[in-house]
């Protein structure tokens, strides 16, 4: 039967905020949302642990608003509430296709969401419901790559997974340099020395220094999450070599 060789426990999947906008310029995607929550349901399914981070790129965020006038604070602050809206709408996803989830805050906002606590975040987990980690860090001048290897080291995930609109890590921005190539596996400090831009240096160092093991995959591409977590090569992996 498909999927029965997994080969990890618990995850933690990062989903930019830009890919749930689908062919929207701003705001969500519902299709992009039914699509994930049926491509997560299947890991669940299968009895893989899925903790879960949103970006909130689609919405706000803090250094472009930043670029328009705004304070840096006030501009991070609102991206980080952004990425609350955008990890309702997904649990929202996730209920409409009898997926048990919840949506945990590091911002505390009673009544909305709950506030983060690792412990209940684990327990949650165990019970085989999707966590939603939302509010990035809880703190402004970081990005929810950052948010995601923190929470995905935090409660013990054995991979942290950024689904994103490119296929893996290459030489270049692959969406600027078209003759960039692709990485199969690279090491944290050749991610850091190469100033490979696919994800920011803080998410890098704090998965080098726990040894946590990264994966860069194509969201839009069907099937890559359940390939990745039955021992597939997709995309690039970042690990200690
Ligand atoms: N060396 C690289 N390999 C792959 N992608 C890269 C690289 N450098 C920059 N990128 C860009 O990083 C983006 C992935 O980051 P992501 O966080 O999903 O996007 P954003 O920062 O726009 O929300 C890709 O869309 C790609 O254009
Ligand atoms: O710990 C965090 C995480 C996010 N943000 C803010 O929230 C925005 C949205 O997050 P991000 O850019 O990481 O979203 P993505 O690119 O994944 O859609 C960021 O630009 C920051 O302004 C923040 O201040 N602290």
């Amino acid at each position: 039967m498909p999927g029965t060789d997994k080969k990890y426990k618990r995850i933690l999947l990062k989903l930019s905020g830009e890919a749930l906008m689908g062919d929207e310029g701003f705001g969500i995607d519902p299709k992009v949302l039914d699509r994930m929550a049926l491509e997560i349901g299947q890991l669940v399914g299968i009895g893989i642990q899925v903790g879960l981070v949103i970006g909130g790129g689609n919405l706000f965020r803090g250094a472009s608003l930043q670029k328009a006038g705004l304070d840096r604070v006030t501009g991070d602050h609102m991206g980080m509430l952004a990425t609350v809206m955008n990890a309702l709408a997904m649990r929202d996803a996730l209920e409409r296709a009898n997926i048990p989830s919840r949506v945990m805050s590091s911002i505390p906002m009673s009544g909305v969401v709950d506030h983060y606590d690792r412990r209940k975040a684990m327990r949650a987990l165990e019970r085989a419901e999707v966590v939603i980690f939302s509010a990035g860090t809880g703190n402004p001048f970081f990005t929810t790559d950052s948010a995601a290897c923190l929470r995905g080291i935090e409660v013990e995930a054995e991979l942290v997974l950024k689904a994103t609109k490119v296929d893996g890590v290459y030489t270049a921005d692959p969406v600027k340099d078209p003759s960039a190539t692709k990485y199969d596996q690279l090491s944290y400090d050749e991610v850091l020395n190469k100033q490979l831009e696919v994800m920011d240096l803080t998410a890098i160092v704090l998965c080098r220094d726990h040894k946590m093991p990264l994966r860069i995959f194509e969201m839009e591409k069907q099937g890559a999450l359940l390939n990745i977590v039955n021992g597939g090569d997709e995309g690039t992996l970042v690990v200690e070599l």
